[in-house]
Parts: structure tokens; sequence; C-alpha cells
């Protein structure tokens, strides 16, 4: 497994769980979690549905007890702590902002509830809707406000309070796509600026990896992987991170020295790789299209245009479908037979 840059003990994490353990009629949802959460860094807990993110949060919150195991923030546990003592600000998904209170009184809730004086209130308002790009919009209502603006004022509301750690859950859940990765772009610098540690939950791939620093991704209340998005991206440990992704060249197969034998035939793997059965993960970059009668024999089933290439799938006798990856003007048609050859440089040969 890739190793978090900090172990959960480490001196330097803000948030630390051990063994951090949550049942549900016996259930555990999260299922002896250890994680470590550096100062300033931002991680991001992807996985599907049911897997344990948001228990993760409500734990780390304070609105879940833990069973067993331990939490600490700042190297002191958390157990006897409640929520409203934690120092942890939260953004929820559908970011409840009060409908009937203007935007200030939205951003000012948390200020007002720890008796901050008012001048004192006003100025930070003012700082925050700078910050989240919403200058000059203290009186309006929020009703009034897009949904983008609404999720800017929930970040202010939450990042009022400057809490030691921000939480968030799907925080840009309900907003269109091309919204979302703007937003995400001006998240990350805004963290950045800010110095916020960050803990992020989301089930959108493209978000956690545009987002952290880290990124951790959840089965079953355990942690499959933790590491930086582009080691996780490029080395997924085993299959079903693999496939989270949106891999699906994944076969079993047998590894001996430099050569893989799988349903497509012999495939090249990267010097190193661990012998014996494995499952096999073969990158689309990684099917080079080649002339008929060179290679693997396949025909072309159908091609999805994906902006930067196009995604080529290849149907090969008594062998899973293949992906790969073309060059927008040198995709082949559907119907043309073709060959294919691997590259060992995007094969990666994954935990049974
Ligand atoms: N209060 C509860 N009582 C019983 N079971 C619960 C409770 N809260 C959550 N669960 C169960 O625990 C499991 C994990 O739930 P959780 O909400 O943490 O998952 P998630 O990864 O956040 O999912 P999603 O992406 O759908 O929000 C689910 O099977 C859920 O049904």
């Amino acid at each position: 497994m890739t190793q978090s840059r900090q172990s959960p003990q480490s001196p330097q994490s803000l948030l630390s769980l051990e063994r951090a353990t949550v049942r549900f009629d016996g259930r555990p949802v999260l299922d002896a979690v250890d994680l470590g959460v550096a100062e300033g860094e931002i991680v991001c807990v992807l996985g599907p549905s049911g897997s344990g993110k948001s228990t993760l949060l409500r734990a780390v919150a304070g609105l879940q007890p833990l069973d067993s195991g331990s939490l600490s923030l700042d190297g002191r546990d958390q157990a006897r702590v409640p929520a409203h003592r934690r120092g942890v600000g939260l953004m929820f998904q559908d970011h409840q902002l009060f409908p009937q209170r203007d935007v200030d009184g939205n951003v000012a809730f948390g200020l007002r509830m720890h008796g901050f004086p008012r001048a004192e209130q006003d100025d930070r308002v003012r700082d925050l809707l700078e910050l989240v790009g919403l200058p000059g919009a203290a009186r309006r209502g929020v009703a009034s406000l897009s949904g983008g603006e609404q999720q800017r004022v929930a970040l202010a509301r939450a990042l009022a309070p400057r809490p030691r750690l921000l939480m968030l859950d799907e925080p840009l859940g309900q907003l269109d796509r091309s919204l979302r990765e703007r937003l995400v772009v001006e998240l990350r610098e805004l963290f950045g600026r800010l110095g916020t540690t960050v803990l992020a939950v989301t089930h959108d791939q493209g978000e956690a990896f545009a987002l952290a620093d880290r990124v951790v991704v959840m089965r079953d209340g355990r942690i499959a992987q933790s590491g930086t998005p582009l080691e996780v991206w490029q080395r997924p440990v085993d299959e079903f991170v693999a496939r989270f992704l949106g891999f699906d060249n994944v076969v079993a197969a047998t590894v001996s020295g430099q050569v893989a034998d799988t349903p497509w035939g012999k495939v090249p793997v990267p010097e190193g790789s661990a012998q014996g059965p494995c499952a096999l993960l073969v990158r689309p970059a990684g099917v080079r299209v080649v002339a008929a009668g060179e290679g693997l024999r396949c025909t072309v089933a159908a091609r999805t245009f994906r902006g930067t290439h196009v995604a080529v799938h290849l149907s090969t006798e008594g062998a899973p479908r293949l992906e790969a990856a073309c060059a927008l003007r040198e995709a082949p048609e559907p119907g043309d037979e073709i060959g294919v050859v691997f590259d060992a440089a995007e094969v990666v040969v994954l935990r049974r």
C-alpha cells in the first residue's frame, strides 16, 4: 500500500485517528481506520456510496462517538470533547444557509455564537466575502443568489470562526460541472493562501484529484489506498481502486519475469513487478494500435470522444474488451480490424 506522508502518530499531525471504529447494528462502518492529517494539508476522502466517508467526518466533528480506537486534534484526545469545542468547521453538501437571513447574517452566524464584538464581525465578514469572490454582497438575501454564490457564502460561513480544521462534505455536489471545475481550482488556491487544513469528502474523483494534496480511497469502512493524487492515479494498489478510478482494462494474469500471461496474450510488465498470479491493469494509453496482422488481433467495437483523445473500445476473441486511448486524428473507425501491442510503462501489477 502507498504510505501516507504522515503516520497517524506523527507529531506534525493536526488530526490523528488510530484504529477508529464505528459500528451500526454490530456492523463496522468505520473499521480500525488509521489516518493523519498534517497542518495545512488538504486531504480528500473518496469512495463509493456507503463506504463510510460521512461517518468519518461526523466522528471527527464530534457528531458520532467512536466505538473503539482514538481520535486526537493537536495531540489531544477528543473522546470527551463535545462538537462545539473541537474548533472544527463543517460545510455540508446542501450548505444549509438560513434562507430568511441575508449574506451577512449567514456568514456572521458563527462569530455571533462565539461572542465576537460587532466591529470585528463586520471586518471579518467583509474580508471573507472579498476572499470568496462576493464583495459587497453582505446585504443580499441568500434566496436571490445562484447555487455557486450560495456555495461561496456557505464556505465563508464555515471559514469565519477560523477553524483549525475545515471539513467539507461533498462541497460542490449540487453544482453543474463547469462551475465545479472552476470552484475547485479557486478553493485550492484559497486554502493554500490561508494555510487552512482541510478534510473533504466526495464521491467525485475529478474533484478530489484537483483539490487534494493527498487522496484517501475508502472501501467498506477501511482505507484501501492513501497517497498523492499522482501516486494513486499512476499506481492504484488493487482492482477495487483501479475500477473505482474508472479503469476497465483489468484482468487476471500471471507474471513471470517481465511478462504477464493474460487473456489478451503476453503483456510486458515493468521491471521489478511482483511475480505470480495477480490482477493486471493496462491503462488505455498503454494499448497501442498497430497494423492488422501485428500483435493482438482486435475489432473496433465503438469510439467515444473524450475531448483530449478518443476512447476506442476493442473486442477480441475469447477475452474481455480493451479500451485504447487514441490521438484524435489517429483513432480507427468502428468495424476496423487492427492489431494491438502493449506498452509496459502503462501496465500496473495490482495486489490480488
Ligand atoms: N445512523 C446510522 N444508523 C445505521 N446505519 C448507518 C447510520 N449512518 C450511516 N449508516 C450506514 O453506514 C454506512 C456508511 O454510511 P456513510 O454515510 O458514512 O457512507 P458514505 O460513504 O458517506 O456514503 P454516501 O456517499 O452515500 O454519502 C452505510 O451503509 C449507511 O447506511
